[in-house]
């Protein structure tokens, strides 16, 4: 940590928001990202059904309990759902703020050196002149044949940018990315998810609540029935 705080100059007080961060990122943003998607899937069976094929598929003929980071490479559309889930819902909407450090010119406007920029990733994913069906919740954009099958978010695609871009980037994008994909898939393989008596579909609320992170401002309910 010293060594961090020295090649950067970071004071104490910079210290401590960084490692707040850390903390927070780890815990809340991927369980918010896998409720979005889990709330996403409740809306439309037919691709909870179709990811839970390829996800029970891929690991019930090897006879295993618990999926793991290998099997990740096999899951293409479990990727893709998680993909078009952060497109809607990118938990970090506007990122972080960023300052500029030089004058530049960017799409013919002129940008100042320290102007803050603040970058409206959730707009950015909503743009209909880089996305078809902007509002529809449609993973396979993201599969072979996909109109966005070469579209990452690994900072390269400025369309799409919930781990924003460049050297401030998410430093935690992997092990977010694992974990949701991780708990998506076993959650998926040895649950069937049903919602309580009397509510529908339709009615789940995908209302957000901006704050360090966004969130469902209603929580998820479900009632998780075991395959075993
Ligand atoms: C799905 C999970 C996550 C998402 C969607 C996410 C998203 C983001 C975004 C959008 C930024 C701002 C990037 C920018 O302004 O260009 C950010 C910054 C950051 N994230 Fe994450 N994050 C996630 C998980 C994590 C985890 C697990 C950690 C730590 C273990 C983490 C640590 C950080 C830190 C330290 C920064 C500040 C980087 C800097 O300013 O240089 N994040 N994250």
């Amino acid at each position: 940590m010293l060594s961090i705080q020295q090649e950067y100059d970071l004071t104490k007080e910079h210290m401590k928001a960084l490692l707040t961060m850390i903390f927070f990122g780890a815990i809340d943003t991927s369980a918010n990202a896998l409720e979005f998607t889990l709330a996403e899937l409740m809306r439309k069976p037919h691709l909870m059904v179709k990811l839970q094929d390829e996800v029970r598929g891929i690991i019930v003929p090897q006879g295993q309990e618990i999926i793991g980071e290998t099997d990740m490479n096999n899951m293409t559309y479990l990727r893709a759902v998680i993909k078009e889930s952060l497109r809607l819902h990118p938990l970090a909407p506007l990122l972080a703020p960023h300052l500029a450090m030089a004058d530049c010119i960017t799409d013919g406007y002129i940008v100042p050196a320290r102007t803050r920029v603040v970058v409206n990733a959730w707009a950015i994913g909503r743009d209909p002149s880089s996305w078809e069906y902007v509002e529809e919740f449609i993973p396979e954009r993201f599969t072979d044949e996909g109109s966005s099958m070469h579209v990452n978010f690994k900072g390269n695609d400025f369309q799409f940018l919930p781990f924003g871009a460049g050297r401030r980037m998410c430093p935690g994008m992997n092990l977010g990315i694992t974990n949701v994909e991780l708990m998506l898939a076993n959650l998926l393989c040895h649950f069937d998810w049903q919602l309580p008596l009397g509510a529908e579909r339709k009615d789940i609320d995908m209302t957000e609540v901006f704050g360090l992170t966004v969130r469902t401002k209603e929580k998820l309910l479900l009632i998780p029935k075991s395959r075993m």
